[in-house]
């Protein structure tokens, strides 16, 4: 591929191979093909075209072309369906301790400290550069319990190009060492944020309700949090079933409710665009329930591990009917990369193969799908992004794996290659809603 220099405002092309999924089983490979791309959207994806076509057709001008080389692929974006950006100093740190000790020895102190501003605008600005730059085009955040920090990263993603979530996080019990926040601030700080992002007519970046998880929130704030998602009609994302420890404790301060789900059911937290971090350790009960409301699961099985939260079955949840999406949650998890995760989703299945020899592992092109339109399903996205279907927005990633030295550039090759081989390095351009938020120079 020759440096390209294109204007993103007017029409473009990219010519090449092209790969993306429809569903969970399989990826799509199109060779010698070609996308269109006007107002950010993806306007036709077809067979290449002549020069002259793409001109006369599509008014299309030679400048505005990407040529992909033989060893590079365009793909969506990777999709980032649970994150916490407040611990991104913490990424790799702290993993002598599992969940709960975690959140009390670590966790909150570190987001105790997003009351300064100052402090929230660099870690912010690198945690979505560094997303962004690993081909995260789509992240789902929670922020602090700070209203004003919270409001800051929208921003920041707006202004850095990153598109989706910010939660304002609701702490309102007690047992979080000084970090918390009484429940009628909780909810009003709930409703300004929301307003305030809604009002920005923001293209991007959506309020999503961020209730901690059920140890962090009481029923009172629950409830209350579940008449705002209705009132604004907004996402709600919180966690579920990481740990055993927190199970039971769930189980005691709740002992009204059926199970972990129902806690969040009671408070008509699951929704057609409610998404739940883990889901380790679901009973088939909760798994039919969160069926029946449409909620889905972030899977992050980079957290799960260094926590030693246990292994998910992902398998058992897709074959449930349950949408599925992967997630970094730094900074149990120790990366912000989806495609760090993509890897660690196969060695998971492959894991929970040897404890159960009836479970057929993930394939890398199931892996491929819960990174793009698993993602986008599981966050109610399917219809904007996930992969590369007209209508949609233009989220994209260039692959070149023209370092690897590959023997042949068979499609199947280069994309079974950047599964388990790949690195940011080979995400040479990342695309957001048609505009260039990282381009590498080869
Ligand atoms: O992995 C996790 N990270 C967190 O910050 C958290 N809070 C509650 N439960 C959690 N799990
Ligand atoms: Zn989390």
């Amino acid at each position: 591929m020759e440096q390209w220099n294109l204007e993103t405002s007017e029409p473009f092309a990219v010519m090449g191979t092209v790969v993306h999924s429809h569903h969970s089983k399989s990826i799509n490979i199109l060779q010698n093909h070609v996308i269109i791309v006007h107002d950010g959207k993806i306007q036709h994806i077809g067979m290449a075209p002549s020069l002259q076509e793409l001109k006369e057709v599509h008014n299309i001008s030679e400048r505005q072309i990407i040529q992909l080389s033989p060893s590079q692929f365009i793909m969506p974006g990777l999709i980032d369906t649970h994150i916490h950006a407040p611990q991104y100093p913490n990424a790799g740190l702290g993993y002598d301790k599992t969940l709960l000790e975690w959140l009390e020895t670590y966790t909150f102190p570190l987001e105790k400290q997003y009351g300064d501003l100052v402090h929230a605008q660099n870690v912010y600005k690198h945690v979505v550069r560094h997303s962004l730059n690993s081909g995260t085009t789509t992240a789902c955040y929670f922020a602090t319990i700070h209203l004003e920090s919270s409001l800051l990263l929208v921003d920041l993603m707006t202004e850095l190009g990153q598109r989706g979530f910010v939660g304002k996080v609701n702490m309102n019990t007690c047992q979080n060492k000084g970090y918390n926040e009484k429940t009628e601030q909780s909810v009003t700080d709930t409703e300004i944020f929301i307003k305030n992002v809604l009002q920005r007519k923001n293209q991007l970046v959506q309020p999503i309700i961020t209730p901690r998880f059920a140890l962090s929130c009481d029923s009172i704030l629950m409830k209350k949090l579940g008449e705002l998602a209705k009132k604004y009609n907004v996402h709600i994302q919180t966690h579920i079933s990481e740990n055993l420890g927190e199970i039971e404790a769930v189980k005691e301060i709740f002992p009204d409710s059926k199970h972990y789900a129902d806690v969040y059911d009671k408070a008509e937290l699951l929704t057609k665009k409610t998404v739940l971090a883990h889901g380790v350790w679901l009973k088939d009960e909760e798994i039919k329930l969160l069926v029946s409301r449409g909620s889905s699961v972030s899977h992050c099985p980079c957290s799960n591990t260094n926590l030693q939260s246990g292994l998910c079955n992902v398998r058992r949840l897709l074959e449930a009917g349950v949408k599925v999406g992967l997630g970094t949650d730094v900074s149990g998890g120790h990366t912000p990369s989806i495609l760090d995760v993509m890897h660690s989703a196969l060695d998971t299945s492959i894991h929970v193969f040897f404890q159960h020899k009836n479970i057929i592992p993930l394939t890398y092109h199931e892996v491929f799908y819960l990174a793009t339109l698993g993602g986008a399903e599981a966050l109610a996205l399917e219809n904007e992004v996930g992969n590369l279907m007209p209508g949609k927005q233009f989220d994209a990633l260039i692959v070149d794996m023209s370092s690897h030295y590959l023997l042949n550039s068979e499609p199947e090759t280069l994309v079974q290659k950047f599964v388990y081989c790949g690195d940011d390095r080979n995400i040479i351009s990342v695309f957001v809603g048609g505009k260039i938020v990282k381009k590498t120079k080869i």
